[in-house]
């Protein structure tokens, strides 16, 4: 799955790929991998925390990469930016912060920070441009994060500004695929029903429970596409502002959860739990800046969720 024409970018050139064992920095490792880029530097999480400034000073100090793919940060879905505010904008905040300092100051060639459509107002005009940022109050179940991620994009752009550093800002929506995370509270809500009605299935239960309403439209992308995005933005794009990455598809929560369920082979029903938050009503990107630019999604919601079970199958369930 390649964007259009194969990458200017140097191949033999050491690439940091930050969060590699993640859902994107793992798609971003294949996808590389797959160009035939032969130098990509990959630290764990043990061998280099990334909040920790001087370890990431003496890291690039001593590596010297010439591109920067920054896919580390404290993730989570609805339930875990509203339980854990302080480690979601401290945690990436502070990760954020080190590597794009660090880059400039070792001489990178070009780094891309990810960010999210949570950056956006809870209300924003729909589809959302790269222009609705600032324009009005957060969704207060991810403000901790938007917070984080907006200071992210901003950072970029002041150093572009003030040093001429080729840092650029993705907005990723709604990613889903191999390497997610599973698990039952704390993920997003893609994984989490994938888990819930596989193991609903494996007991013979005869009903799954689905949080909120139901009703909150949300865009999903595969993360083999995103992945596709990012390098393709590494190599052709250099401007100041940020630049959406969506599908253009969306669909309602109680949509996915039938498309889910139908994937996995669940025969029960679902139950609403309405004690649980809706988060955003809606948050669809206008993604046509990256279609000018020459990009555009491949993989459909239904191959994509028949891919990502496929892969759950053989690697998480037990
Ligand atoms: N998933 C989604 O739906 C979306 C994701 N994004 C953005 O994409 C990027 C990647 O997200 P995603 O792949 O889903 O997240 P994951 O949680 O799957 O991966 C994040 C990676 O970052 C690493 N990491 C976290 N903290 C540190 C640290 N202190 N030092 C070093 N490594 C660390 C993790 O390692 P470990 O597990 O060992 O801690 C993990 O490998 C993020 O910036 C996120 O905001 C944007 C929109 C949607
Ligand atoms: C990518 C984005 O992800 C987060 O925002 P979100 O889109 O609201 O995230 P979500 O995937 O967790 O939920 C989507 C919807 O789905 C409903 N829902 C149903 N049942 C489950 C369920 O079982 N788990 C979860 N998590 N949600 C469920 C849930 O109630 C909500 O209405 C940000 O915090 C932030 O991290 C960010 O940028």
């Amino acid at each position: 799955m390649e964007g259009p024409g194969s990458p200017t970018l140097d191949k033999s050139g050491k690439i940091f790929v930050a969060g590699h064992r993640g859902l994107v920095g793992s798609a971003v490792v294949r996808k590389l991998q797959h160009l035939g880029f032969t130098n990509l530097i990959l630290k764990t999480h043990s061998d280099l925390d990334l909040t920790r400034q001087n370890d990431v000073e003496s890291f690039f100090s001593a590596t010297k990469p010439q591109y920067v793919i920054l896919a580390a940060a404290k993730v989570g879905g609805i339930h875990a930016n509203n339980t854990y505010p302080a480690d979601f904008i401290a945690i990436n905040l502070q990760i954020q912060t080190n590597v794009i300092d660090s880059a400039y100051k070792n001489g990178v060639e070009k780094l891309i920070f990810l960010g999210s459509s949570c950056i956006y107002p809870k209300f924003a005009p729909q589809p959302i441009l790269e222009n609705a940022l600032l324009t009005a109050p957060l969704e207060p179940t991810n403000e901790w994060y938007a917070i984080a991620k907006i200071a992210g994009i901003k950072m970029c752009q002041a150093y572009r500004i003030q040093f001429k550093f080729d840092a650029i800002s993705a907005m990723p929506t709604n990613l889903y695929g191999p390497n997610d995370n599973f698990h039952p509270e704390n993920s997003h809500v893609l994984p989490a029903l994938m888990r819930r009605f596989h193991e609903a299935k494996v007991r013979g239960d005869k009903e799954v429970v689905v949080w909120g309403s139901g009703s909150p439209l949300r865009e999903f992308l595969h993360v083999d596409d995103l992945a596709d995005a990012v390098v393709f933005l590494l190599d052709k794009y250099s401007g100041l502002e940020h630049v959406n990455v969506g599908s253009g598809k969306e669909v309602t929560i109680k949509e996915l959860a039938e498309l889910v369920k139908e994937v996995v082979g669940f025969k029960g029903d679902l139950v609403w739990d309405s004690s649980k938050p809706d988060g955003t009503p809606r948050k669809l990107m206008d993604s046509s800046k990256l279609a000018q630019l020459g990009w555009t999604p491949k993989v459909s919601l239904h191959d994509g969720l028949v891919d990502t079970y496929k892969w759950y199958l053989e690697n998480v369930k037990q």
